[in-house]
């Protein structure tokens, strides 16, 4: 049975003034796929989430979520229809605790969201906190629980921020270089973290740890001069000649 077209990307760009950083992409995403979006810097991979999240409108072309046309939907009402991203800088509360960031997800995304947030008040909500510690001690975090996000690693702070995309139940997830910045051992946290998320939930991922992103995709989307260079299974977009000469191009070679 064919797979359930969860977004289609139909001729989309973007200028900034007279700078054609996207010229014309499309792509149609099924449900549960795994995309590894990669190309060399300024490529445009950024401003390409930010055109699929809301945060910037397209010059032309349109994007379908659902069949819905979504082009000018505003961003929030993306992550209510389980659109959610995540930075490539942290984007947390970082004077609330790691639980506390957690609630604010969750109250948000059970209808709580109207309620002016006080960790008191949230105690009136005892399936929130069940939840909250039901996902922290899943993804190996509940040591951390209680700690104040500022005073965590950076490793840490990203961690918790997959954490609260993933705390949403969105439909797809972008996530926009997971793993930069982060040690080795992060990093293998990070990975794992992504492996182990429902199969149903559709994943695209910016990432410049190319071993990182062909081990986890299952098509690879290359960006390159405002375009779609190649798309395809790992394994193919790995050998293609023009992937690998844009790479050692810029010093670095596709060997996964
Ligand atoms: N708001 C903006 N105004 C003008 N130029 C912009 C704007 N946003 C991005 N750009 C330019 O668009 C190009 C693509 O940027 P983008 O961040 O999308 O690339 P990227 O592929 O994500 O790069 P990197 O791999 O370095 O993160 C860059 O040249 C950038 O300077």
């Amino acid at each position: 049975m064919d797979q359930e077209t969860i977004l289609t990307i139909s001729g989309v760009g973007k200028s900034f003034g007279g700078l054609h950083i996207l010229k014309d992409i499309s792509l149609e995403i099924k449900k549960g796929e795994r995309i590894g979006i990669i190309g060399p810097n300024g490529a445009g991979k950024t401003t390409f989430f930010n055109l699929l999240t809301g945060d910037l409108e397209p010059s032309h072309g349109e994007i379908f979520h659902y069949g819905t046309n979504i082009t000018k939907q505003p961003n929030y009402k993306r992550v209510r229809n389980g659109m959610v991203r995540t930075f490539q800088k942290n984007n947390l509360l970082n004077e609330l605790s790691v639980l506390d960031n957690l609630l604010l997800v969750l109250q948000r995304k059970e209808g709580f969201g109207r309620i002016w947030f006080k960790s008191r008040s949230t105690k009136q909500y005892p399936s929130l906190y069940l939840k909250a510690n039901e996902l922290l001690e899943t993804w190996g975090l509940s040591h951390r629980r209680d700690a104040i996000v500022k005073n965590l690693s950076y490793g840490e702070q990203r961690q918790i921020e997959i954490l609260l995309g993933v705390a949403t139940d969105p439909s797809i997830l972008l996530l926009d270089e997971p793993t930069a910045g982060m040690s080795q051992s992060e990093t293998d946290y990070i990975v794992d973290l992504l492996y182990q998320l429902p199969k149903d939930l559709t994943l695209m991922i910016i990432e410049h740890d190319l071993e990182v992103v062909f081990g986890l995709a299952d098509r690879m989307v290359v960006l390159y001069d405002g375009g779609v260079l190649v798309e395809g299974e790992p394994e193919t977009v790995r050998k293609d000649e023009r992937v690998n000469k844009i790479y050692i191009g810029s010093g670095e070679e596709v060997e996964c």
